[in-house]
């Protein structure tokens, strides 16, 4: 059933002083009556009001906890419908009772992600914001939150209901022309659907340009710290993120796995990978750690390949400046701060040029310089996000690249000369391809699959 009254707790489980319990439906008020004791029945009071009282078991009469409830009347709610929100004592015990009692009341237990599922079916956000809700519950870092927020303002849908107000546009000149092709407007009207599809195809291109900060700014940039044991890679992990997550020893071979942590540099999100030292070894948790450290070099948006100022480029070294060719990296040159024994020239040769970072993590000098090297990298300026919509979603990519290719289709086709009803239908096709992307017309099953991806309770 779809407006049946359902419920879930929509904080994390475990301690906390309170957690709440969120009721949505129709019956959502009634429900909760048969449960709640407090000066007041809930279906008397006003919407948007707050309410103390006791929780009881149905059955028993026992009391289970002591709570405030919140009342909010449909339409002006989360899901539109009734909700109530019953704020509990924390910890795992008075949530679940509390919860078991409900669900006595005929109140079922809500599917992941089913309240914003309500929110979009029933027309308060559209596929889209929904999609936000879950960025901004996953994200990361500040900027990452920012972009999801913004989407969830429904940012991005402005954009894409302009452009689908366009191409409605666009094909209502061309109806015209077709169904009344005795007005012989036939090259004027080449012309004019010409210029408005290059136009529509220049927005769909700044979005598509967007993807990839977005997806940056979404996930943070993969960044795998790469090089021999003992150079250092473990202590600048530390340094960048301010925490002594990684052990540093001056054992050679102290990493044995990847480790992984989210940092934020001059606002840029990096994914931070402190990998095992590179060499041969026999030993055999060692060589996976190895392995692994490839793996991540493999995967990574920016490597950050560290050498030592104190020794002379090693056989492992020139092995890993091979390695890094085609990769986006930054070569670190650590322990500035110990007498100089490597070759410059011979990095810069080797490297083919790639940018090169003097630094000491023990001192801090030259730190802010990297911090500095990987922000230009990026963003080669300053990151606006004042104006900026960031497309994030890899199903929203998808979308708008399906579009742009239906809109060229149109240029060429139009160009080419052939009939204005084939042009038509691309047209249509990119308008549906785009109404996809904030649920227009899209499929039950996608929409299911989109929703379940939500966390209980959301
Ligand atoms: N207790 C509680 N805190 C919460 C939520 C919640 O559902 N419950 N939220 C859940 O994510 C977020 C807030 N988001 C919300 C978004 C819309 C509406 C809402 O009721 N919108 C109506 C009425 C707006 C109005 O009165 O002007 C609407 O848009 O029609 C409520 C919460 C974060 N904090
Ligand atoms: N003098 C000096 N020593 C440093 C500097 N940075 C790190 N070290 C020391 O170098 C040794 C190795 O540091 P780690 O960070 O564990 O090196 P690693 O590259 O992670 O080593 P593996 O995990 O074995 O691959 C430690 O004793 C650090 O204190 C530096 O800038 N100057
Ligand atoms: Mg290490």
């Amino acid at each position: 059933m779809e407006n049946d009254t359902i419920a879930a707790i929509a904080t994390a489980m475990g301690e906390s002083s309170i957690a709440i319990i969120r009721v949505s439906g129709s019956d959502a008020l009634t429900c909760v009556d048969h449960i709640y004791q407090g000066k007041n029945k809930l279906t008397t009071v006003l919407s948007h009001t707050v309410h103390y009282g006791h929780i009881l078991d149905p059955d028993t009469k026992e009391k289970i906890d002591e709570v405030l409830v919140t009342v909010m009347l449909a339409p002006r709610t989360f899901t539109r419908e009734n909700v109530v929100e019953i704020s509990c004592h924390g910890g795992l015990i008075a949530v679940e009772q509390t919860l078991g009692a409900l669900l006595k009341t005929g109140v079922r237990l809500a599917e992941p992600g089913e309240f914003t599922k309500r929110a979009f079916l029933n027309g308060r956000i559209d596929l889209s914001q929904a999609e936000a809700v879950i960025d901004l519950i996953r994200a990361k870092t500040d900027k990452a939150a920012k972009v999801a927020i913004r989407q969830s303002e429904g940012k991005l849908s402005t954009h894409i209901r302009a452009l689908r107000n366009d191409i409605v546009e666009t094909l209502a000149h061309l109806a015209v022309n077709v169904d009344y092709p005795e007005y012989d407007a036939d090259i004027l009207t080449s012309q004019y659907v010409v210029e408005r599809c290059q136009a529509i195809n220049q927005e769909l291109e700044r979005l598509l340009l967007t993807a990839r900060q977005g997806k940056i700014l979404r996930e943070g940039i993969a960044t795998a710290i790469i090089g021999r044991p003992n150079v250092g890679k473990s202590s600048l992990m530390n340094a960048l993120t301010q925490e002594n997550k990684a052990i540093v020893t001056d054992i050679p071979g102290t990493t044995r796995d990847v480790i992984e942590e989210y940092v934020n540099v001059r606002g840029i999100p990096l994914k931070l990978l402190d990998t095992a030292g590179i060499r041969e070894t026999e030993d055999i948790v060692e060589q996976i750690g190895v392995q692994r450290s490839e793996e991540a070099l493999r995967s990574a948006d920016l490597v950050l390949l560290m050498l030592n100022h104190s020794e002379k480029l090693q056989t492992e070294d020139i092995r890993l400046l091979e390695k890094i060719k085609g990769f986006p990296t930054i070569i670190v040159i650590n322990k500035l701060d110990l007498p100089k024994r490597i070759d410059y020239e011979e990095i810069r040769q080797r490297s083919g040029g790639k940018q090169i970072i003097p630094l000491s993590v023990k001192t801090e000098e030259g730190l802010s310089l990297l911090e500095e090297a990987i922000k230009v990298m990026f963003f080669a300026g300053q990151v606006d996000m004042n104006d900026q919509t960031y497309v994030s979603n890899a199903r929203h990519i998808q979308l708008l690249e399906q579009a742009k290719q239906n809109i060229l289709d149109v240029m060429s086709g139009v160009e080419q000369g052939v009939p204005l009803d084939m042009a038509e239908i691309d047209m249509k096709n990119a308008w549906q391809a785009l109404g996809e992307v904030i649920g227009e017309a899209v499929a039950e099953d996608l929409i299911d699959q989109i929703f379940s991806q939500f966390c209980l309770g959301k």
